[in-house]
């Protein structure tokens, strides 16, 4: 049997929307993201299990994971043996951290290394990326390829390969809040303007430029006063009960950015101490998240997605 994590991440990266995002590995070492196994069978089967399984409740077709597995044998694969895939849904849907994105890519990558395809990492970032448009209200990278390659990536179809890695500084601690409730993408897509005045695309341009080349010239503290989004977070803090107050709080507590990760509601926070990201993640605790959400003290996850040793 071969099983794949692919790991959570931060669409928009604040800076970066659709265009930037980041793999997330907390600190307890927790896996906080998708795991996928698959097994010789002798018909093709699906599964889906774990703690978020039960608001996947419907017909196997409406899940992803296994469209993705009707869309790998019809087009891709005709002549793979039969398997049995068994979707671990481990992150909850509509969080911000990239839910689909984690089970599209875990079962992409798990089909693919089955199969021995060796599709190009193209190929496999473009399928992945159909599937996560299907749901998501729009295509866009940001979830994927750091969901896939790991790291910090710019990432774009006009990106060779798709995606560029952004170095980040070892200091940086991102602590993320689940506020435990759902926020759909496409709902959270659908309150943002259509159009940007020439002023803000300029600027848009400019920030992001600028952000990406002080972060490879190691400039980063200069890099982190350009992290704002006038893009979404404007639209979007208004869906995202408690958002505005951690936004104001959290500075106070060590925190050098607050911002949405991907279209929310997961907030999360850049603090260079860890003693800073604890307060913080101890506020969240106690004011952001209630019953069904929960908070991680992290660092960028380099690995991406990756097979996972039998037996965990
Ligand atoms: N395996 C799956 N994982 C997640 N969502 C799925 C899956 N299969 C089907 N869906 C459906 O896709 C939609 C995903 O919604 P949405 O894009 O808001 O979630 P998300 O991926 O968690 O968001 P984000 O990318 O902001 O983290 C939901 O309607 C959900 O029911
Ligand atoms: N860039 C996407 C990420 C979705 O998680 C958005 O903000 O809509």
């Amino acid at each position: 049997m071969l099983s794949f994590y692919a790991p959570a991440s931060i669409g928009n990266f604040c800076v970066g929307f659709d265009s930037l995002g980041a793999a997330l590995a907390p600190l307890d070492g927790s896996l906080l993201g998708d795991v996928v196994h698959v097994a010789a069978a002798s018909q093709d089967q699906f599964r889906c299990t774990g703690p978020y399984a039960a608001f996947l409740s419907g017909p196997a077709e409406d899940n992803l994971a296994y469209q993705c597995l009707q869309h790998f044998r019809e087009h891709v694969a005709p002549t793979m043996p039969a398997v049995a895939l068994t979707l671990e849904k481990r992150l909850p849907i509509g969080s911000g951290l990239g839910s689909s994105a984690c089970s599209v890519v875990a079962t992409f990558a798990a089909l693919n290394a089955f199969a021995n395809t060796n599709l190009s990492q193209i190929d496999l970032i473009e399928l992945m990326a159909d599937f996560e448009g299907k749901v998501s209200g729009g295509r866009h990278y940001d979830n994927i390829t750091p969901c896939f390659l790991g790291g910090l990536q710019l990432t774009a179809e006009l990106v060779p390969n798709r995606a560029i890695a952004v170095p980040v500084p070892q200091e940086w601690y991102y602590v993320i809040a689940y506020p435990g409730f759902a926020l759909n993408t496409a709902k959270a897509r659908a309150v943002l303007p259509k159009q940007q005045t020439t002023h803000d695309a300029v600027e848009f341009a400019q920030r992001l430029s600028a952000y990406v080349l002080l972060m490879q010239t190691g400039r980063f503290a200069e890099a982190l006063t350009l992290m704002q989004d006038p893009i979404a977070e404007p639209h979007r803090s208004a869906l995202i009960a408690g958002f505005a107050e951690a936004k104001i709080a959290l500075p106070e507590l060590g925190a050098d950015l607050v911002s949405i990760s991907g279209a929310g509601p997961t907030l999360f926070t850049i603090c260079q101490t860890l003693a800073q990201a604890e307060q913080c993640q101890q506020w969240l605790n106690q004011n952001y998240i209630n019953e069904h959400g929960f908070s991680h003290i992290c660092k960028l996850d380099n690995l991406g997605t990756r097979a996972l040793p039998e037996g965990v």
